[in-house]
């Protein structure tokens, strides 16, 4: 296996190995960078020399998401039993701590036995038919926004303006959120003055973004309790920020948590997905039921893990369909086709059918989730000594070339997101090009082992830990793409020159030398005619 460090690549620090390269680059640019050196399984080093591996194989990717751990004997296999399938890597826990802080201890934070319980209880919110009955709320949020988009157009003398194109999404994605995950109204959109949507605006920038050597050395050699004594006492500016929103998070769930579990007793279940949780866990037995302090941790993970990410991935859809004005004309004309015979059958609006028939949008769709994951990497460590089977011979730094990799207990790895979903066996020579054509050939899809959920992209992850709301964000980023493409037409600005994947746990759009006023995708906005 190749290590890092010749070939242009930086050097690795005595104290902090090759972690300031890769968490304070932009998301994706040294793992395209090690990718195209030194292949799909790279070695890196962390603090004081320590090895870690940065891998984009496929057939090692399957095997740490789907299949490393066991499954119980047959003849021991019961109900509640435990299997390991899927759960032979596990989180790194300074990155749960992570998790926790933001969050609480919900899934995200979760791992092993607690993980599998929790996940049991939860699905019900997030069936198919369940994410396709919120479609009607993403159009009336996406029609809201339109509505709002066309009253600025309207007073300005050019009807045209440039918008922050990321701090509407992020509005709009909250009020989505809000109303099919708790039947709340965040009113994200109409008041911007809302305290609780600026306590989430900049979360993720502000606490993740280009972290400073020191923290990076902190998170990685410190115990985790001097991490959780931190995270409760210090006065930094990111952690009074964290701790605000915590605040402000866990009174909103308390009192949401209550009222459905009052309404449940009443005989008065709802839709929302936190109905449908509260519902689910009262019908448990009491050692699989979540306590109190998890239900509510599930709702700070959906509020922050179901709106800071569908707002990223639709910011670069937009984004390249204002590159790219061809592709953006051809989704406008399937979208209005569409609308046409929408209104030949006598129905006012797209349904959940329309949205996924809609061909050329699932190829702009899957094209920037490929080319914009916004979870760009999972960090994982060898619950036990581990063989890694890769899907072609690597050559070792010894100059030999092996099929598989020994695993030592406990070694951190880096799964790359965003070089898995460029790699060029997969997806083709053109990997580094967007384009949504690609999925419209046959061998787009389903090249190399079964690995995600849609179109075999690791965007939503895998195996047991697949994105749990990966439904429910397709239908939110199909129907607001929908009503924004359908009304405006969206033009790249100049300063697009300074824009960064921001890498801070999620690819935020942000402007170089801007940074610290979080996501920002300037984009001019015109009404789309409609000869
Ligand atoms: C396009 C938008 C989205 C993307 C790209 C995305 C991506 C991901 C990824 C990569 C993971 C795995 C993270 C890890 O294991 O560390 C994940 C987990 C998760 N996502 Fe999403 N997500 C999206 C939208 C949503 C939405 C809308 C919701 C909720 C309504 C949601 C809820 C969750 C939860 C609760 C988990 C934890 C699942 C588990 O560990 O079992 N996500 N997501």
């Amino acid at each position: 296996m190749h290590s890092a460090g010749p070939c242009g690549l930086m050097m690795p620090h005595k104290y902090t190995g090759n972690l300031p390269e890769i968490f304070q680059s932009q998301a994706g640019v040294p793992d395209f960078k090690y990718q195209q050196i030194y292949g799909d399984v790279v070695r890196i080093k962390g603090p004081f020399g320590e090895d870690r591996l940065l891998i984009s194989d496929p057939k090692a990717l399957q095997y740490i998401f789907h299949t490393s751990g066991t499954l119980p004997a047959p003849s021991e296999m019961t109900v509640s039993n435990f299997g390991t399938q899927g759960y032979g890597f596990l989180k790194w826990p300074e990155r749960t701590e992570i998790s926790r802080i933001l969050m609480g201890r919900g899934l995200l934070w979760a791992d092993a036995e607690i993980h599998k319980r929790q996940r049991k209880v939860m699905l019900p919110g997030f069936g198919t038919p369940e994410c396709k009955a919120f479609v009607p709320i993403f159009r009336r949020v996406g029609a809201e926004l339109s509505a709002q988009w066309s009253d600025i157009l309207a007073s300005s003398p050019d009807q045209s303006a440039v918008f922050n194109v990321a701090s509407w999404l992020s509005r709009a994605t909250m009020d989505s959120i809000g109303e099919a995950a708790f039947d709340y109204q965040f009113g994200a959109l109409r008041n911007t003055d809302n305290e609780f949507m600026k306590a989430y605006m900049g979360l993720m920038s502000d606490t993740l973004g280009s972290p400073p050597k020191s923290a990076i050395f902190m998170q990685t050699v410190l115990p985790i309790w001097i991490l959780q004594l931190r995270s409760k006492f210090s006065r930094s500016r990111t952690l009074v920020h964290a701790r605000h929103t915590e605040q402000l998070a866990n009174a909103v769930t308390r009192k949401l948590v209550d009222s459905k579990a009052e309404a449940l007793l009443q005989g008065k279940g709802n839709k929302d997905i936190l109905s449908l949780l509260v519902k689910a866990n009262a019908s448990e037995t009491a050692s699989i039921r979540l306590t109190d302090e998890e239900m509510m941790a599930q709702m700070r993970t959906i509020l922050l893990a179901g709106h800071e990410t569908s707002a990223t991935t639709l910011c670069w859809v937009l984004l390249e369909l204002a590159r790219h004005p061809d592709v953006q004309q051809r989704l406008r004309n399937e979208i209005r086709e569409t609308e046409i015979a929408i209104h030949a059958r006598g129905d006012a609006d797209f349904t959940a059918a329309d949205l996924e028939n809609m061909v050329f949008l699932g190829a702009v769709i899957k094209e920037s989730m490929r080319f914009h994951p916004a979870l760009y990497q999972n960090y994982r460590q060898a619950a036990e000594d581990n063989i890694l089977p890769l899907s072609k011979p690597i050559k070792t730094v010894h100059g030999n070339y092996v099929n598989e990799v020994p695993i030592p207990k406990g070694i951190k790895i880096i799964l790359s997101i965003a070089a898995y979903n460029r790699n060029t066996e997969i997806f083709g020579e053109d990997a580094h090009t967007y384009n949504p054509d690609r999925w419209l050939r046959q061998s787009g899809e389903k090249k190399g082992p079964s690995l995600g959920v849609y179109g075999n992209l690791l965007t939503f992850a895998g195996g047991v830990r697949t994105c749990i709301g990966w439904r429910f964000a397709l239908y939110e980023v199909f129907a607001l793409t929908v009503e924004i493409i359908n009304n405006f037409e969206l033009l790249p600005t100049p300063e697009l020159d300074r824009l960064r994947r921001e890498a801070c746990l999620v690819m935020l759009p942000t402007l170089e030398g801007e940074q610290l006023k979080g996501e920002n995708l300037p984009l001019r906005v015109k009404l789309a005619s409609r000869d």
